[in-house]
């Protein structure tokens, strides 16, 4: 236990040294609110804003969940309604997904979600989980993921089910899949994903050390294929989003979905053994116990 702490603290130093600025204030807010014009379409829930520009085909989906856009039951179903809206609708082409809070794309998983709740919540959780990659890795339209500040865990696996990723070029932000750091596992279709965006070997290496990337880094192993200065990212997915357009619609959709329905197939076949397990590991008293110590250090870590 005291390993899996003191393994989960090195993250952690490493995040309040390098990941972040120091006095970084977080806000809660929430919002709801909606218009429409001729070619603009916006709405935001309270942590989802979508603004659909008609003229170009393009949706920008920003998350706006302080403090760290964690990605709890709450956002994910909302995040899962905004999708599916602009999968129906025929003027929008492609999805950029990035973040509207300062230096975090996100913080992965909501820890809170996971700790100290009933069965029943960890399988409705885990469900929607489930349902966020199944329905972004097997998307029909194009996806790019500008990531425009930190991007552990959940986080780097939303952002690898995009077409496309933009990293912010901040030598403080990272992004991987940290789970061994928590002590927890990452389930077997965040690992078929890491596998096929950096290949097996890196995966590897990446899943067992729970490893961090800088931007350069996650650059060279291809976990992202571009890292621009901030005020760029945006510009850029939607220059490169451009590029993908020019390619014929059922041509690209039909390509990515050959490429992608096995690993899609894998989490279908075994979504109920994979809810089940999940459950079942998430609720022993060790791993609730490392939770509960992890969530108790990112509170103490506070400058
Ligand atoms: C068994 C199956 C495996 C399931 C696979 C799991 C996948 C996951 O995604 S697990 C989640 C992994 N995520 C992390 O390890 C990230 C943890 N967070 C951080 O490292 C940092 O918070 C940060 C780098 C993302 C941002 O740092 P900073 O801007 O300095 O913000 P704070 O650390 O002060 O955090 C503010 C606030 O938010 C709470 N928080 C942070 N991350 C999470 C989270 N993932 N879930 C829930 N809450 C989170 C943090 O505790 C602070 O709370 P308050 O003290 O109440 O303000």
């Amino acid at each position: 236990m005291a390993a899996v702490l003191r393994r989960g603290a090195k993250f952690i130093s490493f995040g309040s040294s390098q990941l972040l600025p120091g006095g970084c204030k977080h806000g809660r807010t929430s919002t709801l609110s909606f218009f429409s014009s001729s070619n603009r379409n916006s709405s935001s829930s309270s942590k989802i804003k979508v603004d659909l520009d008609g003229s170009t085909g393009i949706a920008v989906v920003k998350f706006q969940s302080p403090p760290v856009n964690s990605m709890s039951l709450d956002f994910l179903t909302e995040l899962s309604i905004s999708l599916e809206k602009l999968e129906l609708d025929k003027s929008c082409r492609g999805v950029i997904l990035t973040s509207g809070q300062p230096k975090i794309f996100s913080a992965g998983l909501d820890i809170l979600d996971m700790y100290g709740k009933n069965p029943e919540h960890y399988a409705e959780f885990w469900k929607s989980v489930q349902d966020i990659w199944l329905k972004l890795y097997s998307y029909s339209k194009i996806t790019i993921a500008g990531i425009n500040g930190s991007c552990p865990a959940g986080g780097c696996l939303m952002a690898m089910t995009c077409d496309y990723r933009i990293m912010a070029d901040d030598p403080r932000y990272r992004i991987g899949l940290n789970e061994t750091q928590l002590g927890i596992v990452a389930p077997f279709w965040f690992m078929d994903t890491i596998v096929n965006t950096v290949g097996h070997r890196t995966a590897e290496l990446s899943l067992q050390f729970g490893l961090m990337y800088s931007p350069s880094d996650a650059l060279k192993i291809g976990l992202v294929d571009q890292v621009v200065p901030e005020e760029k990212v945006l510009s850029t997915a939607t220059e490169t989003m451009t590029q993908f357009m020019a390619i014929p619609d059922h041509a690209r959709e039909i390509s990515k979905s050959m490429l992608r329905k096995p690993t899609v197939d894998r989490l279908l076949a075994f979504r109920d053994a994979d809810t089940k397990n999940f459950v079942s590991f998430i609720s022993k008293d060790s791993i609730q116990k490392s939770l509960g110590m992890y969530l108790t250090m990112l509170k103490q870590r506070k400058v």
